[in-house]
């Protein structure tokens, strides 16, 4: 592959948006909701600036009351929180929605990955032929009916596709069905659920493990991932990065770890990838969460990580 003549093809003025997603209401853990201000407080914007792109920063959950839903019973089923969870991620969706419609690349932090609900269907709404490379040591397609944990930021891809969707909690029936199992690619599982694996063999979802990662090198992974959802090279590409798909060597503070991950370079690399085929579209970087570090140290090497990563997006190493 050759370095595109044209960088970030749907962005060509260089102006992005930050938009803030301290958003924990997907799962349990608390302290992910701290990732935005961490990675804002290791100089994001000015990294990003220092790229040549304009930034502009957005909090879409800067006024929601969170305190509103602890007052109420908000599950539906075996669904934890999914009042909660549309109504943040309904914001995170006109933020991400309206900076793409203005032609501003958004880059989402995190906060747990339920928010991909908002930022994908923003990013399809813009651009409704986009494809999705998901990095995650977990595929997050759980339905209603599949969950166990009950969690949502395990289901989003589902509701994006709309699977089992008689199952689906009233709140979020909003949610777009914008995505199609032929416009969406793993790379990095390797904690998958058996009713998730079901859905990835029956709808024919590309899904590189890490076993693929170890069979082919990470280059031909990206490589075969893109061709199958971008086989023209001519698509919109999101690239939806839950850092817990990098080793937890890297990656400590992160709130669903899984051993035998990519190396911080395999990770990196999967961003100078994206980034150089010139279709970047919009990136999220979630499930930081430095509650969960033991130490200092884990703390920096998790933001870090983060912070690595937006920056090979935005053209550090390569364009
Ligand atoms: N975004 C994540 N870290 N997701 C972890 C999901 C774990 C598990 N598959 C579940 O559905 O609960
Ligand atoms: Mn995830
Ligand atoms: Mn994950």
């Amino acid at each position: 592959m050759t370095v595109s003549d044209m960088p970030y093809k749907f962005y060509p003025n260089k102006s992005a948006t930050i938009i803030s997603a301290p958003f924990s209401g997907g799962q349990d853990k608390p302290g992910v909701e701290h990732g935005p201000s961490h990675l804002l407080a290791a100089n994001l914007q000015s990294e990003l600036e220092s790229l040549g792109w304009d930034i502009s920063l957005d909090d879409p959950l800067k006024n929601f009351d969170y305190q509103e839903y602890s007052k109420i019973k908000d599950v539906y089923k075996n669904c934890k929180k999914p009042k909660l969870v549309s109504d943040a991620t309904n914001k995170i969706y006109n933020s991400v929605k309206n900076a793409a419609l203005s032609n501003n690349f958004p880059i989402t932090i995190g906060g747990d990955h339920s928010i991909a609900i908002g930022t994908v269907a923003g990013v399809f709404h813009k651009y409704p032929d986009s494809c999705l490379l998901w990095i995650d040591a977990h595929a997050d397609i759980n339905t209603p009916l599949t969950t166990s944990s009950g969690n949502l930021h395990g289901c989003p891809i589902s509701f994006l596709m709309g699977l089992d969707s008689h199952s689906y909690p009233p709140h979020l029936k909003w949610i777009p069905k914008c995505l199609s199992p032929g416009r969406i690619a793993y790379i990095g599982l390797r904690d998958v659920d058996d009713g998730e694996k079901k859905i990835l063999r029956e709808l024919n979802i590309a899904a590189y493990s890490m076993y693929h990662v170890d069979k082919y090198g990470i280059n031909n992974v990206v490589q075969m991932a893109l061709r199958k959802i971008n086989p023209h090279n001519d698509r919109p590409i999101h690239l939806s990065y839950d850092v817990d798909a990098i080793d937890p060597l890297y990656v400590p503070a992160t709130g669903t770890p899984v051993r035998g991950g990519l190396t911080l370079r395999e990770g990196l690399f999967i961003a100078e990838a994206v980034a150089e085929t010139g279709n970047l579209a919009a990136l999220d970087i979630v499930e930081v969460n430095p509650s969960l570090a033991r130490n200092d140290v884990n703390v920096i090497d998790t933001v870090g990580a983060g912070l690595a990563i937006a920056k090979c997006a935005f053209g550090d190493t390569i364009v």
